[in-house]
């Protein structure tokens, strides 16, 4: 039997030394639709979208937004170099021994830290994976794991972070932009405080029986937006109306680009927020480095009054990015329709809570 071990707020298995699956990680064949490793998945993907031409990238996101509520983007200017120092700082981190990981685990009330998803408290079985969250400066925890040596994995998490946020600021403008949204519009999202964020490390270790399996379940953000670093290493799947569930391939230094709830409310419903999971392999360990980006807190976010008119009247109300937390750690999948105050659009991913797509 694999060694289970457990603290007050979360059962961690020790995913790299298991040879069998266990019951406990083993998922419902009907929730595992279209599941992973088979072939039968859809051969379109979310377009690539080259960064380098402004005009044209700003019409082609407007334009994916809509269809895809996600895309991967090249020319971003994150070198190459910080890609590879941010994943060899995950992957420095997921291969520590699992007492020295715990000692960072996140507390049963908190956000950063070591621990399983967030989300697994709303399904029965566990998934393949474990996290990181860092929420501003990852010092305390990083003292925590590396108790002389934590400077390193520290400097590149604050470097990644900065680079991050340009390009997250950069990207809403042109993702609001081809809605004819314009700075003043958003000036909360201009200047030093111009957005909250967070950092997700996610780590799928090989596993002995990937097709029943699931790495991260279905899910949402609840961002504005998601910038995605993945490993050379295939799982990630986005979910579209229509098609089912997509392949994201890893694109070596593309980045994926996710739509989240709260672009989903300020686009007044115009863009997806994008359906997405994490399926895990037989034989590579997967890694994936997540930017969840928000706005300022405090800042109530709702429909922008350029995408209201009596025709189009507002879909949510106000929310602030904390509050919307707090629903989506309450309500999951059905945050979005409790924040609703009208109608979905009709054929959107969002309207999944009552689409019939199993989320567990
Ligand atoms: C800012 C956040 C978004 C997130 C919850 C969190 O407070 C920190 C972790 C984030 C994450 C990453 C994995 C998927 C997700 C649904 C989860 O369980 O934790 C997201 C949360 C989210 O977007 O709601
Ligand atoms: O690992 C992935 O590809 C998905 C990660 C993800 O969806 C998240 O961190 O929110
Ligand atoms: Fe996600």
């Amino acid at each position: 039997m694999p060694s289970i071990i457990s603290d007050v707020h979360q059962k961690q298995l020790d995913l790299y030394t298991i040879k069998e699956l266990p019951e406990s990680h083993a998922w419902k064949s009907s929730s595992l639709d279209d599941h992973p490793s088979c072939d039968s998945l859809n051969v379109e993907s979310i377009p690539v979208i080259d960064l380098n031409d402004e005009k044209f990238a700003m019409d082609k996101i407007g334009h994916t937004c809509k269809t895809w509520g996600a895309f991967q983007i090249i020319n971003h200017n994150i070198s190459q170099r910080l890609l590879n120092d941010m994943e060899d700082a995950g992957k420095g981190l997921f291969s520590l021994p699992m007492q020295q990981k715990l000692k960072a685990a996140r507390s049963p009330d908190g956000i950063a830290g070591y621990g399983v998803a967030r989300i697994s408290s709303f399904f029965s079985k566990h998934m393949w994976s474990e996290g990181f969250t860092i929420v501003g400066s990852p010092l305390e925890h990083a003292r925590q794991l590396w108790p002389h040596d934590y400077n390193k994995f520290c400097d590149v998490i604050e470097e990644y972070e900065n680079e991050m946020e340009k390009l997250a600021g950069r990207l809403m403008c042109l993702m609001l932009g081809s809605l004819g949204i314009t700075k003043d519009d958003v000036k909360w999202a201009i200047g030093p405080s111009g957005g909250c964020s967070a950092l997700q490390l996610n780590s799928y270790p090989a596993c002995p029986d990937p097709d029943r399996a699931m790495g991260l379940a279905a899910h949402t953000d609840s961002t504005i937006l998601t910038i995605l670093h993945q490993n050379n290493t295939s799982g990630l799947q986005v979910f579209k109306e229509g098609n089912g569930w997509v392949r994201v391939p890893p694109l070596c230094g593309a980045l994926v680009i996710n739509v989240g709830d709260l672009l989903h409310i300020l686009s007044n419903g115009l863009y997806p927020s994008v359906l997405h999971r994490a399926v895990v392999n037989r034989n590579r360990h997967r890694l994936s480095v997540a930017y969840l980006y928000g706005p300022p807190s405090g800042v109530k976010i709702s429909p922008l009054s350029k995408l209201v008119d009596q025709m189009n009247p507002p879909m949510y109300r106000p929310v602030t990015w904390s509050e919307y937390l707090g629903t989506k750690a309450k309500h999951f999948d059905k945050a979005l329709s409790s924040v609703r105050l009208c109608a979905p659009r009709i054929g959107f991913a969002n309207s999944k809570d009552q689409s019939g797509v199993q989320v567990g």
